[in-house]
């Protein structure tokens, strides 16, 4: 799916970098195709080496993009829509909004633009193709809506769902990723407890982990269809598993991602 269009990728940070590395990689964009802002521009200069188009101007970032990405923090976000308002057209751009919390509403409302406004919730495994993205919108047509499921598609799984359950989607699938890694990071820790050396623990828990999510992808199986496959009576899985779940396990995640899609909801409202 290359394509010879211009993106904009307007605060390159943690998530704005990763999909910009992710879909050089993916091969849909060369890196000249791509522009970079942030405020301290010398931070990208790595990037500039690379080939990408790296600048502090915004507003000239925008005028020659076909696509902008919007990808820097809530509270950042109405400076930034200020400043390029004056070059946004409504008729050549698509907005994709990364940020969290934003409605598409919100950002056509402070541009003072009839803009279509896609929000794309995407998590750090894109830099590797491996994100799971959740797309909304209330007013892009059709053809723009394909066209940006199948930009991410490249870059790891897109699906569409309804704009007010993307605050949901930051929690479980953006935020989800820290709360998968601290899961492997503790599994790790218990096994140098039990006589591994760290790194070898962290690798041996990594693996671990991709099996049990390729269990479930691959094989459309059910967590607990798997989870009854591994605990043998009176055996040590369901002796550990019990004992994680006396202290909480499953209820520490569950209370975590609501807590985290609450405050999702709240960042922008807040600031
Ligand atoms: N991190 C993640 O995993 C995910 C984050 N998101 C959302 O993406 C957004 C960005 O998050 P994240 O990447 O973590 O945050 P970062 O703080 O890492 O990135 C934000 C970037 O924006 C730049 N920036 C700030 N103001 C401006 C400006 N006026 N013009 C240009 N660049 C600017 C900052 O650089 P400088 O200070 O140099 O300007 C910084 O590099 C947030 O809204 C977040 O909710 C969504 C999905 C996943
Ligand atoms: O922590 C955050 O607020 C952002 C949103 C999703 C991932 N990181």
């Amino acid at each position: 799916m290359e394509t010879q269009q211009h993106i904009a990728i307007l605060g390159s940070g943690n998530i704005g970098l990763a999909l910009a590395k992710g879909l050089v990689k993916a091969g849909i964009f060369a890196p000249e195709q791509i522009t970079l802002t942030r405020r301290n521009v010398a931070a990208l200069s790595a990037l500039a080496d690379e080939g990408y188009n790296v600048t502090a101007d915004n507003a000239g970032a925008v005028t020659r993009a076909d696509i902008v990405v919007l990808a820097i923090l809530p509270q950042q976000l109405n400076k930034l829509l200020d400043e390029i308002k004056p070059a946004a057209n409504q008729t050549k751009h698509l907005l994709i909004s990364v940020v969290s919390g934003v409605s598409c509403q919100d950002i056509r409302t402070q541009l003072g633009l009839d803009i279509q406004v896609i929000r794309a919730m995407p998590n750090t495994a894109i830099a590797i193709g491996q994100s799971m993205t959740c797309i909304a919108t209330d007013n892009a047509s059709a053809a723009n809506v394909s066209l940006v499921l199948s930009l991410f598609d490249t870059v790891g799984v897109s699906i569409q769902i309804n704009e007010e359950l993307m605050t949901s989607a930051t929690a479980l699938c953006a935020c989800g990723i820290a709360f998968f890694l601290r899961s492997i990071r503790a599994a790790s820790q218990g096994g140098t407890e039990i006589g591994f050396h760290a790194h070898d623990a962290l690798r041996m828990a990594a693996q671990t982990a991709k099996g049990a999510a390729d269990l479930l992808l691959q094989l459309a199986s059910h967590p607990e269809q798997e989870i009854d496959k591994v605990t043998s009576p009176k055996g040590c899985t369901i002796a550990g598993l019990n004992e994680m779940e006396h202290n909480g396990f499953s209820s520490a995640m569950i209370k975590g991602i609501k807590v985290s899609a609450e405050k999702a909801g709240a960042l922008y409202k807040t600031e």
